[in-house]
């Protein structure tokens, strides 16, 4: 099937335009700019915050097809050299949430243009690299009214070659909880540690401390990560910290590993608040939950993928990294899958650089497959 749309222009648009989640104000208007330039028969758009839906009213309709798209980026200086850089100094698409929007509009594109028998809902989120957007937008008015009946989402997948799509039934991603902890001690001057309690070497105890979590607390059988990606804390070289903070994540493959985690995090703070005089506090942030595919609609994908397009299918193993798409997964039976997008660098990377051919791979794919589903 043809591109009413320039792809390519599109994904080089919108990369250079990454927004925090729920700021992501250019990229809603963009995206509308798109979507209301497509033809308007049968075709209905609400916002949500940031967000977009869109549905295609199928011509006989007996269900709605849900497919979402994530569209926000993350906090990160881009280093890739490309010529569509990001215009926003401190912010990248880091996680191929423009390669997202772009697949999703190419399909929306086609759905439009060949309508199907069923209704098909096309859902641009907000915010899902924090706080969350997936779990607010299923409780609004605006998605409740128009709640699919079955959906799907696809993630870029840096380490599989374009070409490929990789997907499993049951767990796919882990339950993850964000971490912010603040320790407030007495500062002073740096030649006088006796009179202080430092909060740097408090936090760095603290951060040696919580890698026991997962070796020492966890079943070796099981699997968790507790990862501490930003430190701050202290004014300068010479004066003795009277506060700093941790930043970070904790993964696990069941809710009941992550209340372990969080009860052993919450002991650890305590030892730590005792041994150094301090006073911490804890915030567990957003958590998101398990990415969990649906067996017999995921099973159906991979026979139709590979039996119907060009690209190859395999199963993977499951991975530690969060979605919020698993919220929409908890209520609506589907799935998500990896698209191989083939990149040295990985997700999160200030050089990711998938390559676009898999973004046309990727739209033929999925618009075959809504076109035997939804017909
Ligand atoms: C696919 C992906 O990379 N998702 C993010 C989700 C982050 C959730 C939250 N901010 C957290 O850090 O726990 C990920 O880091 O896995």
């Amino acid at each position: 099937m043809g591109n009413k749309i320039d792809l390519i222009k599109i994904r080089r648009d919108l990369h250079r335009i990454p927004e925090l989640g729920f700021r992501e104000f250019k990229t809603q208007q963009y995206l509308l700019g798109v979507i209301q330039n497509l033809s308007t028969e049968r075709v209905e758009i609400k916002t949500w915050r940031t967000g977009i839906i869109v549905k295609i009213h199928g011509h006989n309709p007996t269900k709605t097809i849900g497919y979402r798209a994530d569209i926000d980026g993350l906090p990160i200086i881009e280093e890739t050299g490309l010529d569509f850089l990001s215009e926003h100094p401190t912010e990248m698409h880091a996680c191929g949430h423009d390669f997202h929007m772009t697949i999703a509009l190419g399909v929306l594109a086609n759905i439009i243009e060949s309508p199907l028998k069923d209704d098909v809902v096309f859902i641009f989120q907000p915010a899902e690299e924090g706080p969350g957007g997936a779990e607010p937008m299923l409780q609004s008015q605006e998605l409740k009214e128009w709640m699919p009946d079955m959906i799907l989402a696809l993630h870029v997948a840096p380490e599989y070659p374009v070409g490929t799509i990789a997907i499993k039934t049951g767990l796919l991603f882990a339950n993850t909880s964000e971490l912010f902890i603040d320790l407030k001690g007495k500062g002073g001057h740096a030649a006088y540690p006796h009179l202080t309690n430092d909060m740097v070497v408090a936090a760095c105890s603290l951060v040696s401390q919580l890698q026991s979590v997962v070796s020492r607390n966890i079943d070796p059988l099981d699997s968790a990560v507790v990862t501490i990606g930003k430190i701050t804390g202290g004014t300068v070289q010479n004066v003795i910290a009277e506060n700093a903070r941790l930043e970070g994540t904790m993964r696990t493959l069941s809710s009941e590993a992550m209340e372990k985690v969080k009860n052993r995090v919450q002991s650890l703070v305590k030892g730590i608040e005792i041994g150094y005089d301090c006073e911490c506090t804890i915030d567990f942030g957003s958590g998101y939950y398990q990415v969990y595919n649906n067996e017999p609609l995921t099973r159906e994908f991979m026979d139709f993928v590979e039996q119907e397009t060009e690209a190859t299918i395999f199963e993977c193993k499951e991975a530690m990294t969060g979605e919020d798409f698993g919220y929409m997964l908890r209520d609506i039976p589907g799935f998500m899958f990896w698209l191989g997008v083939d990149s040295p660098y990985g997700l999160h990377h200030s050089k990711l650089d998938p390559k676009e051919d898999a973004i046309q791979l990727a739209v033929n794919a999925l618009t075959a497959y809504l076109m035997t589903k939804g017909n």
